[in-house]
């Protein structure tokens, strides 16, 4: 594929090494705009923002990765595949499936369970166990440990589904201790697996799957400030 793609207008060198992933678009502009110096906007194409600037003098980029594993599977592939780049972060929100686990807490992937069938396309003759980049995930540890933020460090679901009407799902996630659910993990762990690239999910914890409980919209801004300094730390 040559680029520009159909997703992505930036041409080759728009983009730094390292590429920050929200889910929101917003937020990738909110971010850039806030945390950024000298932020340039690469992609407007279907609104999925994209911007580079520097942090600290360190070229660093920021774009939107939408919801779910295939929008999250197509900006990643891209970026990975077409614009050199290393390292993908996503940043994102999850909801909580352990009773350790709070609204506010941040949560470090080291690996991403998932219900979908992204990893279908590989053929393995077994199942792939989808996991973060070793010496990122150790950096974000140090890095929040620095910034006395504590932090939740385990196994995530990237599930399809937002609204699940299987009662059962999520108490059978739960009992195997996985951490929380969100919806692309696994999908950008799988394909900086394949593509011999590196990828660690960040996440904030918005509300309880069990507790029922939920972060304000002020709240959640406190949160996310805490998964960035991380982030943008490492
Ligand atoms: O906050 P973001 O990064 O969008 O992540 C979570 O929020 C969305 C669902 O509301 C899904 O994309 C899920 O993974
Ligand atoms: O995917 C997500 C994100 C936040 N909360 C959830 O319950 N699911």
């Amino acid at each position: 594929m040559s680029i520009p793609t159909p997703h992505n207008a930036a041409q080759k060198g728009d983009i730094a090494r390292r590429v920050l992933m929200p889910g929101d678009p917003l937020r990738a502009k909110y971010i850039a705009e806030t945390y950024l110096e000298d932020p340039v906007c690469f992609n407007t194409v279907r609104n999925m923002l994209g911007y580079t600037g520097t942090y600290h003098g360190q070229e660093i980029s920021v774009m939107g990765a939408g919801m779910g594993m295939p929008s999250m599977g197509i900006y990643s592939y891209e970026l990975f595949h077409f614009y050199d780049v290393d390292e993908i972060i996503r940043i994102g929100s999850a909801g909580a499936l352990q009773d350790h686990v709070n609204v506010r807490d941040v949560v470090l992937a080291i690996g991403a369970c998932t219900d979908s069938s992204y990893a279908h396309q590989y053929c393995l003759p077994g199942t792939f166990a989808p996991t973060a980049d070793y010496g990122l995930l150790d950096k974000a540890v140090k890095k929040a440990h620095e910034l006395k933020i504590p932090v939740h460090v385990g196994n995530v679901l990237s599930s399809d589904l937002f609204y699940n009407e299987d009662p059962a799902a999520a108490p059978a996630w739960r009992s195997m201790g996985v951490l929380c659910t969100e919806m692309e993990c696994a999908a950008l762990y799988m394909n900086a697996a394949r593509a011999g690239k590196k990828a660690l999910a960040i996440l904030t914890i918005s509300d309880h799957i069990f507790k029922k409980e939920a972060l304000s919209a002020q709240e959640r801004q406190t949160s996310f400030s805490q998964m960035m300094e991380i982030a943008l730390g490492i």
